[in-house]
């Protein structure tokens, strides 16, 4: 498969466990370099674990996750704090909750995600911040950055409101633009079509085809929402009870009695009679 040949990351035999819980158990996936890699499952899968642990949220108990960049550079980010995994690994996320400062305004919002690269271009020091022509023009690139991406997810108009004041379709974009703002190689977004009527969950697949092929950003989502799913990814990986149950092209998830059946909550042996049933 494409996504084994060149992949931006790879997870090997992850396991997360809380006390006797195993919420992730051997898990091993591909995400391919430009994809766009749909991880579903039913509740309580796994799925929120494995991004946790792929932004550094939680260390996994066991296995290996590797980035790698164009250039062939490597980071195990198991090794890595989560600072260094979205400024050195270039790996970015949001939130199944939304999570903006929203207080702040939309421009505030994307420059405070570019701290990191404002600090090192001001050499870490005051006398940078004030005096250094690169701490200048990283300000003014950093400032044009946020515009941009303002202006892509269409809330330019709104950029001195408060983050708060903004409907919900709206702060699930902005925190997209923010996202994006740190110039990741690999964009994970934890169900970002929820909550969305469906034009919004339609100029949502817009954006984030855009964001692979202007941009050759991979993306990892998890996602509910199947008409997302199915329509815009390359590959799709599915979770039950912490195992992988189905990896495979959209098509062929969409037909393996594995997948029906998690879904549906049968044996695999009942998935014909209960397809007849419902009438799959
Ligand atoms: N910090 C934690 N401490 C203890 N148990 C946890 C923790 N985080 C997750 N779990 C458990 O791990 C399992 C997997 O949870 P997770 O949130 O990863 O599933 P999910 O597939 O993202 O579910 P959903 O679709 O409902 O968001 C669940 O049984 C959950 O209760």
């Amino acid at each position: 498969m494409r996504w084994n040949q060149n992949p931006v990351l790879t997870v090997e035999h992850l396991t997360m466990r809380f006390g006797g819980l195993v919420a992730v158990g051997d898990l091993s996936f591909n995400v391919g370099r430009g994809d766009i890699t749909a991880l579903i499952g039913p509740n309580g899968a796994g799925k929120t674990t494995v991004f946790n642990c792929i932004t550094g949220f939680y260390k996994p108990t066991e296995g290996r996750l590797t980035v790698r960049g164009d250039a062939g550079d490597t980071f195990l980010l198991e090794r890595m704090p989560d600072f260094e995994i979205s400024g050195t690994a270039h790996v970015a996320r949001t939130f199944q909750n939304i999570r903006l400062f929203g207080g702040m305004t939309l421009l505030e919002n994307l420059m405070v995600a570019q701290h990191r690269a404002l600090m090192k271009a001001s050499v870490f020091s005051i006398a940078g911040i004030f005096g250094l022509k690169g701490f200048r023009s990283a300000q003014a690139e950093a400032l044009d950055r946020a515009k941009y991406w303002l202006d892509r997810v269409g809330l330019l108009a709104r950029a001195d409101d408060p983050a708060a004041d903004l409907p919900y379709g709206a702060q699930r974009r902005l925190e997209i633009a923010r996202a994006m703002c740190t110039r990741p190689q690999l964009l994970c977004l934890d169900e970002p079509a929820a909550g969305l009527n469906p034009r919004e969950s339609a100029e949502l697949n817009d954006l984030l085809l855009f964001i692979r092929k202007e941009h050759q950003v991979s993306l990892l989502l998890i996602e509910h929402d199947m008409s997302v799913v199915m329509e815009i990814s390359d590959h799709v990986v599915v979770l039950d009870y912490g195992k992988k149950i189905s990896d495979g092209s959209p098509d062929e998830v969409r037909n393996d009695p594995k997948v029906i059946a998690a879904y549906l909550g049968v044996d695999d042996d009942e998935v014909e009679a209960v397809e007849q049933e419902v009438g799959v």
